[in-house]
């Protein structure tokens, strides 16, 4: 209807005039280094932290990634292509304090972690990996800082033009836009049926980071899981493990070592405060507990509500799927420990 459409056009204006792709310039800078081992930046760790390493560094491990997967040369991506969009994805995160490039990054070095060192590589095609590890680097592309219940709030664009997972579907949206953008289409040797086969596993793993949509999938998940399931062959069961792999290398900053969990949940606690903030100076209304800085002291006991209700559920299944997955559990209940303590001091 009419409010749609103007929905959809100011928000086709806000990318138009905030977001760009990279130039040829940017991408041909990165094309003509060299891109260091994945050993150097140890990409095959768990305990991998990007913190020390500079936004040229986070390009070149992104290319190392799509390197070492053998996406590159298997789906004659012109490597001008690769660079370019990778230099694109990373343009179009705003720089808010928590989801941003950084998140984005991480959340797809995790990716490559579940499938190389926790072994689930072999249970997908190379067009499945190429999708997620794309999916994981552009699942919250254009994240303004703020959730999907705040959109609705304000009655933001993007509030008008999706009815559920809000921020989600712009964030494929917006992964679409710029796959169709000129030298950023990382797909465009595909034969048809996997190039709309690759588009059909962006849509559903970016969906899937929806966290209200992870509750009713973990459900069948945990089912599958508990009467021994491991192999996940139907098409079915596969999506299924797409989707809950999307959401453990989402939340997975949760099973870093402590120290480094401690900086992001910063940024995480940084980020709702802003959203709290603006509730209550902007709009008048109390903001929830999670993003009232007044109520900073209950954050301990909301992580391990968090861990408890939302996380270890997730990497306890996946400890039972592989053995090499294990690490991710014990990183997260050795975060739990620490919060509980920290609670205790409150
Ligand atoms: C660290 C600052 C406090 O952070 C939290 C507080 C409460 C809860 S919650 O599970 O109770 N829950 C989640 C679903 N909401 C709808 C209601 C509230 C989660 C977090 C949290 N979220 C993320 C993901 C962005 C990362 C992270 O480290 N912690
Ligand atoms: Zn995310």
């Amino acid at each position: 209807n009419a409010c749609q459409l103007m929905a959809k056009q100011s928000v086709a204006l806000e990318v138009l005039s905030y977001h760009a792709t990279a130039s040829k310039e940017e991408a041909e800078r990165i094309m003509v280094e060299r891109i260091p081992a994945s050993e150097d930046y140890k990409l095959y760790r768990y305990d991998f932290d990007d913190k020390l390493m500079s936004d040229d560094d986070t390009i070149k491990a992104t290319i190392r990634m799509f390197l070492d997967a053998n996406l590159i040369s298997q789906f004659k991506v012109p490597y001008e292509t690769m660079c370019r969009w990778v230099c694109t994805v990373k343009k179009n995160y705003r720089p808010v304090t928590y989801h941003n490039w950084r998140h984005a990054f991480n959340v797809c070095q995790t990716m490559f972690t579940m499938l190389y060192t926790g072994d689930l590589r072999p249970k997908f095609d190379a067009v499945e990996v190429f999708a997620l590890m794309a999916a994981c680097l552009c699942h919250d592309l254009d994240h303004r800082g703020t959730n999907n219940a705040f959109q609705v709030k304000v009655a933001s664009p993007l509030a008008m033009l999706y009815s559920t997972s809000v921020l989600e579907h712009h964030h494929f949206d917006h992964c679409i836009m710029i796959i169709n953008s000129e030298g950023n289409n990382i797909f465009q040797s595909f034969p048809p049926e996997e190039y709309r086969r690759a588009i059909k596993i962006l849509e559903h793993a970016i969906l899937s980071t929806d966290l209200a949509l992870y509750f009713k999938k973990r459900g069948d998940f945990k089912s599958l899981v508990e009467n021994g399931e491991r192999e996940f062959l139907e098409e079915n069961k596969k999506d299924l493990l797409k989707a809950m792999m999307m959401t453990a290398c989402d939340v997975a900053a949760i099973t870093k070592p402590w120290k480094i969990q401690k900086e992001i949940a910063q940024l995480v606690t940084a980020e709702f405060f802003e959203q709290g903030d603006i509730e209550k100076t902007q709009l008048g209304e109390k903001p929830i507990p999670m993003m009232d800085r007044e109520k900073k002291d209950e954050l301990p006991k909301m992580q391990v509500d968090f861990i408890d209700f939302i996380c270890a559920p997730v990497y306890e299944l996946f400890a039972k799927v592989s053995e090499s997955l294990k690490p991710l559990n014990d990183g997260c209940q050795e975060n739990r420990q620490h919060w509980k303590d920290m609670s205790n001091t409150m």
